[in-house]
């Protein structure tokens, strides 16, 4: 397998990031809706969301043919659905209830199962959705391969929910595994694993904000190898990864 390619924007604020982020996204929906007739994507929860605000503005809005896009969950707290810690509520108040992606195309959680049912469900999910053709398979390594992963990352170096010091981060088999005892509240959560989110075609990593400053220099610094790997660290595409840093989150490095 070729290494991905990593390429890092560091912009002046997160608004500036918003701003790329936007256009990176329209450019990838055009490519791969050319290409495959959808775009896949898999949205982080936290402030990812609010960044996403600037495609749903000019000239992006009226020019993206939302009807294609699939939509998909890194991670996801086991809750209700309108339960304000839902992943889903966030990027349905804040994204998906203003893009007219059709709903049979978003794939939440379900609910009214405890973690372990919730993670083993999504996952037979997925594996239907490969099955029928909808989403693709990477020949590399036979997990699905979404076109595009947009990945927040916690303060000390955890994406989706996979943490430091817990052993789903070192998964190899599941594609979606759970977790009881989340150190980030709410405790309970379902989570794609290292194996599925490395076979992605294209990663965009944003990060902003001065709490986020340690553990991108941990990531992207000159001593990088040097420091026990974060969870961040293990992101590693088979296509593209790109990072979206605004100036404080950029500024250790
Ligand atoms: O708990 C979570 O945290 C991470 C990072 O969130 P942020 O608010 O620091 O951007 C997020 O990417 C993940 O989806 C979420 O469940």
């Amino acid at each position: 397998m070729a290494p991905h390619t990593t390429t890092i924007h560091k912009l002046k604020s997160e608004e500036q990031v918003a701003i790329a982020l936007a256009a990176h996204i329209y450019h990838l929906s055009n490519k791969f809706i050319a290409a495959n007739g959808s775009f896949s994507v898999v949205l982080s929860g936290g402030t990812l969301i609010d960044t996403l605000r600037k495609i749903l503005e000019a000239p992006y809005f009226g020019a993206i043919d939302w009807s294609k896009w699939l939509i998909f969950f890194l991670d996801e707290r086991v809750v209700p659905l309108d339960h304000p810690d839902s992943n889903y509520k966030l990027a349905y108040d804040g994204f998906l209830s203003k893009v007219p992606i059709p709903e049979c195309n978003i794939y939440p959680i379900k609910e009214k199962l405890s973690p372990e049912e919730a993670a083993d469900e999504y996952e037979q999910r997925l594996k239907h959705l490969v099955a029928n053709g909808t989403l693709k398979t990477s020949p590399t390594t036979g997990f699905a391969k979404f076109d595009l992963m947009l990945v927040g990352m916690g303060p000390e170096g955890h994406v989706a929910s996979l943490f430091c010091w817990h052993f789903q981060r070192f998964e190899k088999e599941k594609w979606v595994t759970f977790i009881t005892d989340s150190p980030k509240p709410p405790p309970p959560r379902i989570t794609f694993t290292f194996p599925l989110i490395n076979s992605a075609d294209e990663i965009a990593m944003v990060v902003t904000g001065e709490d986020a400053a340690d553990a991108v220099k941990v990531a992207l610094g000159k001593h990088a190898a040097d420091y026990y790997p974060l969870p961040v660290q293990k992101v590693s595409p088979e296509g593209g990864l790109t990072w979206f840093l605004d100036e404080e989150a950029a500024s250790g490095l």
